[in-house]
């Protein structure tokens, strides 16, 4: 997304003034609706989604706040017609005819809160949307950003299910961030220029269930096993890092939007019929003896197109890998049972 968001940004302001940049718009209609759109996430993930020139609708829904966010992103001169609604009657006009549904919506954790701490509140917030989204557009891929993503995704998918709209196809957790502070670490470490590094995040969202794979990365470099084992933990416990600085005011929400807007343009990408889009996501899989584990993804028109292997490991991933299973799969099974009850 990033070279292609900012030539098109370029290509408006050059134009500015006239309608040359938009007639040339060659994409299909895509609708994307955001569920938590005046939130710490929602509010910046709106913003760059209206940058994308894949979407030419984009929906603003949140219990609360969404006129002004959608009234302000809707002066911004690219493709997409903003729409804004509030408060739950309007859900389902938000999510009409949505191709792409990104959730944003919950409560962030302060110091001292691991993710699954967010749980009670959060389990029920997505049950809920996701109840909408079977209701008003079965056939939308989801993104699900709300933490624990461990437990949301499962949940989602036993919503969808208990509905008889469940497609494993089109069900992902968003766990780009991992990928996004992995590269970011690693090109520090390695010293290598950070827009050409690539590093796969397998597992879950959340402390040890974070599993870069340092041992894959390119460029190539030669780190020691002390430095893979720092930038490994960094990468888990990078969540953690902005709580803490943020100090009580919330989590991650700027580099969480840039990661939610990578991942949902893949998404539209994969819609549009671009090849060999791969990203790395939270999704239903066989990879593991777990029912849902994050690895490479291609996306293609129906959402997931493949889920990709993990490839050759390394002994400390191996261990860390083994090591991750307990709490991914009590953190799935929390899940399930939470939409049985
Ligand atoms: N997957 C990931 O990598 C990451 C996930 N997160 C998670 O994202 C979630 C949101 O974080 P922030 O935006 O910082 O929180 P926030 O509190 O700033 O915003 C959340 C928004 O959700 C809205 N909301 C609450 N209930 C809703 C409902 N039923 N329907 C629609 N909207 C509703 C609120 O009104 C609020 O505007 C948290 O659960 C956080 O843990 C945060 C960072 C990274
Ligand atoms: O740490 C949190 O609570 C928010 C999050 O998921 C992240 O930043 O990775």
């Amino acid at each position: 997304m990033r070279t292609s968001m900012l030539r098109s940004l370029a290509r408006r302001t050059s134009t500015a003034g006239t309608r040359r940049g938009f007639a040339s718009e060659s994409a299909p209609d895509r609708k994307v609706a955001i569920l938590g759109a005046a939130g710490g996430i929602g509010q910046p993930l709106s913003l760059l989604m209206k940058l994308n020139p894949l979407v030419s609708r984009l929906a603003l829904y949140d219990i609360a706040g969404t006129p002004g966010v959608a009234a302000d992103v809707s002066h911004i001169n690219t493709r997409s017609e903003i729409l804004g609604y509030a408060g739950e009657e309007q859900l389902g006009k938000a999510l009409e005819g949505a191709d792409v549904v990104i959730i944003p919506a919950g409560v962030p954790r302060k110091p001292g809160m691991t993710r699954d701490d967010l749980f009670n509140i959060n389990a029920g917030i997505v049950k809920s949307l996701c109840t909408a989204i079977a209701k008003y557009c079965p056939h939308a891929l989801v993104n699900v950003i709300s933490n624990p993503v461990n437990s949301t995704v499962p949940i989602a998918s036993e919503v969808f299910k208990k509905a008889g709209t469940y497609d494993e196809k089109r069900l992902f957790g968003v766990t780009t961030l991992d990928v996004v502070r992995a590269k970011t670490f690693y090109a520090g470490k390695a010293k290598v220029n950070v827009a050409d590094v690539i590093v796969p995040v397998v597992g879950g969202h959340a402390g040890v269930t974070i599993l870069p794979l340092f041992s894959q990365a390119t460029p190539s470099a030669n780190l020691s096993s002390e430095e893979i084992e720092a930038l490994t933990k960094r990468t888990q416990d990078g969540g953690t890092e902005v709580v803490e600085a943020k100090a009580g005011k919330g989590s991650a929400t700027l580099s969480m939007a840039y990661a939610g807007a990578i991942f949902a343009d893949a998404c539209l990408k994969g819609l549009n019929g671009v090849p060999d889009v791969v990203e790395c996501s939270f999704v239903q899989s066989t990879v593991t003896d777990l029912p849902f584990f994050a690895s490479k993804v291609r996306l293609g028109k129906n959402g997931v197109e493949e889920v990709l292997g993990l490839g050759a490991l390394s002994d400390y991933e191996k261990e860390g890998l083994e090591a991750l299973k307990p709490e991914l799969k009590s953190s799935i099974e929390k899940g399930i049972k939470f939409a049985h009850a």
